[in-house]
């Protein structure tokens, strides 16, 4: 699990305001709110690419503060929102990157990591792409590298910011469910989302920021109202069940226009 104790960070025009927050591990939290509120900074504080100005955080009883980097790294993955393509590098090499924090000072892969590598690229559909140089490949399709390479490094603790960015339907689906099966095999996963309906339907928490503060936290049926919806995004909606999962579904209303349901 991962804890923030008052949390502050932030930069010299954005300030985190200070956090207390825990995500348990076996469970999948969604964090949502509008552009700039101040997610990928959430993120950015809990992988330690940014040092908190006050506070800790916490995986389990250590304070990430005192963790070597490869120590940190065998215990905490984060995609980040953009990833620079190496030039020349393909798809199994780069998927093989995220075995670095395991390997030796040579580098040198086990069959243990290989296999690693391998079951990462089965689980995100690119084992016909292996050899591909992912410079040479779709959006979509170098966002599932860069997936896979943060499950190779098979961290008990894995943060995603905005992981369906580029995907069609079928994959950002297959995504988010493995999302929630990595937390089903007893990770502590994080994502920031900006389908607020995705994030309801798949996540077991959402925490919603707004301006730089946390301002709720839930299991999604008791969060996600249309008053925080408008609060949060001012955006007037009207919440719906999900047809299948009966999960919370905002849908925008338009002004000045009747509802209109018609059959398909
Ligand atoms: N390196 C930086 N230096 C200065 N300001 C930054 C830096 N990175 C982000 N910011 C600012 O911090 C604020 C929060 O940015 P952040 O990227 O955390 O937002 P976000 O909620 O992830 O947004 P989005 O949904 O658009 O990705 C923004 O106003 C942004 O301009």
């Amino acid at each position: 699990m991962i804890h923030l104790e008052a949390v502050a960070a932030g930069y010299r025009t954005f300030r985190l305001a200070p956090a207390t927050l825990s995500f348990p591990a076996g469970t999948l939290t969604a964090l949502i709110g509008p552009n700039g509120c101040g997610k990928s900074t959430m993120l950015k504080v809990m992988s330690r690419q940014l040092r908190p100005s006050a506070g800790r955080v916490m995986l389990g009883e250590e304070d990430t503060a005192g963790l070597a980097p490869r120590a940190l790294a065998r215990r905490l993955a984060l995609l980040p929102q953009e990833n620079a393509v190496p030039p020349g590098v393909t798809v199994v090499e780069l998927v093989g990157y995220g075995r670095a924090p395991h390997q030796n000072l040579l580098g040198m892969q086990t069959g243990a990591d290989r296999e690693k590598v391998r079951q990462a690229m089965d689980r995100l559909d690119l084992l016909a792409l292996a050899d591909r140089e992912v410079g040479t490949l779709s959006g979509g399709q170098r966002q599932r590298v860069f997936i896979a390479m943060a499950l190779a490094q098979d961290a008990p603790v894995m943060l995603f910011d905005e992981p369906t960015n580029w995907l069609d339907i079928q994959h950002q689906v297959e995504v988010l469910r493995l999302m929630r099966d990595l937390a089903r095999e007893g990770r502590t996963c994080v994502v920031v989302l900006h389908d607020i309906a995705q994030a309801a339907r798949y996540a077991d928490r959402l925490v919603v920021m707004k301006a730089g503060s946390v301002i709720a936290t839930g299991a999604p049926k008791a969060v996600l109202t249309a008053d925080l919806v408008r609060q949060v995004y001012n955006l007037q909606v009207e919440v719906h069940p999900d047809p299948v999962t009966g999960t919370p579904v905002p849908v925008p209303l338009e002004p000045g226009r009747d509802r209109c349901v018609e059959p398909v």
